[in-house]
């Protein structure tokens, strides 16, 4: 009985003496949007390759629908990948493309028009694949991932290449997907837009996991987010702040941007001093922070 869920479990893949991917272990769910991330060699590649049975591991497993990639039945009804954006014939139309596809996996070939539409690619389904742009190119490869109706669906870096309207689209239909019950595995470089796509989010790198977690909690818990304090007396704040621990710096707008302390005790160290406060705001907490915060010092390019 199909799951949908990816579960990587105690996941080590060595090249030599090097541990590309190091007891990784983290389940992904369906009906959610899920966002993988980390710093370039971070392990995720390597990661999705192993879960689409491309690449064998060193120890441990990946799992999706409760089986390794390799022992799934009919796999392309079971899981759609897209690993790399480019890679239809150039001469080919993109509609035929997918019919190639569709005839290889025995996909019926009515499918082909339906992924079209649902990619909005149906204008430009017989124009040669040559002339499509990144973006078109990622909506192709979106379109042949869907082509089996999977209900587990693997997409490596889907939002490079699109415009800011074509994001809209894809964060709409990754909703529309999860939406129906489907698995969503989705992995990025671009973390504010991981921010606005993806419900939960699996932070690796140096090829552990970092963090796991729906985003709003791994942002909040990742990042104590900086304040915003204006103070009338700021200079002598500045010194009862430093003094509790903080750092404290000095936009040009006179207002402080206050690290490493929470709210009540900025407030609390106010009072201690007899200096009054105007305001005191955190600024919102985002995930490019939450990530950089959690993967100091392991972002080492590998
Ligand atoms: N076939 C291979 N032979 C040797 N080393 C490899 C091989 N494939 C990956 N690596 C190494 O394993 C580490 C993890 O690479 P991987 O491509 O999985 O990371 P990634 O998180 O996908 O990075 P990026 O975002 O840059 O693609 C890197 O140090 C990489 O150089």
């Amino acid at each position: 009985m199909a799951d949908g869920r990816i579960v990587v479990s105690g996941l080590t893949k060595r090249y030599g003496t090097l541990a590309a991917v190091a007891d990784l272990s983290f389940t992904v769910e369906p009906g959610r949007v899920t966002g993988f991330l980390g710093p370039n060699g971070a392990g995720k590649s390597t990661t999705l390759r192993i879960a689409l049975g491309l690449s064998r591991p060193t120890s441990g497993t990946a799992t999706i629908n409760g089986s390794p990639y390799r022992a799934l039945r009919e796999p392309a009804r079971q899981v759609g990948a897209v690993l790399e954006a480019s890679c239809a014939h150039p001469g080919r139309s993109g509609r035929d493309h997918l019919r190639v596809i569709c005839a290889a996996a025995g996909l019926p070939a009515h499918r082909t028009d339906e992924v079209l539409a649902v990619v909005g690619l149906s204008p430009a389904a017989r124009r040669r694949v040559k002339g499509y742009s990144l973006g078109m190119l990622q909506r192709l490869g979106i379109a042949a991932a869907l082509l089996g109706d999977p209900r587990v669906l693997i997409l490596d870096e889907p939002a490079n290449g699109l415009d800011p309207e074509g994001i809209h689209w894809l964060r709409a239909l990754l909703r529309t997907l999860a939406g129906q019950g489907r698995t969503v595995l989705v992995s990025s470089h671009l973390l504010a837009e991981m921010q606005l796509l993806a419900d939960d989010v699996v932070i690796i790198a140096g090829g552990r996991l970092v963090r796991q977690g729906p985003v709003a909690d791994v942002v909040t818990v990742a990042a104590q987010p900086p304040l915003r304090i204006r103070a009338p007396q700021a200079d002598a704040l500045t010194r009862a702040l430093a003094a509790a621990g903080a750092a404290v710096t000095a936009g040009p707008d006179g207002a402080l941007r206050a690290t490493g302390i929470d709210a009540p005790t900025v407030a609390r160290t106010a009072l201690a001093a007899a200096l009054e406060i105007h305001e005191l705001t955190p600024e919102a907490p985002d995930l490019e922070r939450a990530f950089l915060d959690l993967t100091a010092g392991r972002a080492e390019v590998r």
